[in-house]
């Protein structure tokens, strides 16, 4: 792809952004980037130890900085957020004003599931949560938060992003926006 094009993944933790959007990336021939790997290098700390040392104000920042460094870099790519990146500071408005934003919008069962399968350690909004409180917390957080993922330019809605079909409708709707 000739132009400039730049994509960013909004969406509750767990719901597929960084896996879609590694696909997406590949289908799109443009580079992959993950806001929290980004975080992770320049900091030299995992997330969760960046919660557990500064807290998450101090976290906020850093993923406020580096969303806004990577938005102005001059190339494509695809950019999977972090779940909570578009709901703090100016991030969704910045967000929107430099790349195409896409809501990936999951059904609640279905991510449920895949955080209880997945290493909830390395999420820290997760961290010591059973089943049951796992759906609550989600449900709590979407609460919060849909306000803010509602505000991008594609909204996908479904379980399921890896299937090819959806990739190529996605890929459609950004070619004609
Ligand atoms: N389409 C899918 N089908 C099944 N499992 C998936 C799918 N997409 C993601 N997962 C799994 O769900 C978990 C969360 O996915 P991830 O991409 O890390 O989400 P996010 O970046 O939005 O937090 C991972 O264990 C991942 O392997
Ligand atoms: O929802 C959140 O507030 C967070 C989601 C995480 O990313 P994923 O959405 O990739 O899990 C990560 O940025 C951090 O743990 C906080
Ligand atoms: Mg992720």
């Amino acid at each position: 792809m000739s132009k400039l094009l730049k994509v960013v993944l909004v969406g509750l933790p767990g719901c597929g952004k960084s896996t879609f959007g590694r696909q997406l990336a590949h289908q799109l021939e443009i580079p992959y980037l993950d806001l929290d790997f980004q975080i992770e290098e320049k900091s030299h700390l995992k997330i969760p130890e960046i919660f557990s040392i500064h807290g998450e104000g101090k976290f906020r920042e850093l993923e406020s900085e580096m969303l806004s460094e990577l938005l102005d870099r001059n190339r494509s790519f695809v950019l999977a957020t972090g779940g909570g990146a578009p709901c703090f500071h100016d991030n969704m408005a910045l967000i929107n004003e430099k790349s195409v934003s896409v809501y990936l919008d999951v059904p609640l069962d279905t991510i449920s599931e895949r955080l209880k399968v997945s290493k909830v350690q390395n999420r820290p909004m997760f961290l010591n949560l059973d089943q049951e409180e796992i759906t609550l917390k989600l449900k709590s957080l979407l609460d919060q938060r849909e306000y803010f993922y509602n505000q991008a330019k594609i909204k996908l809605s479904g379980d399921d992003f890896s299937a090819q079909l959806l990739i190529q409708e996605l890929i459609h709707q950004l070619k004609n926006l």
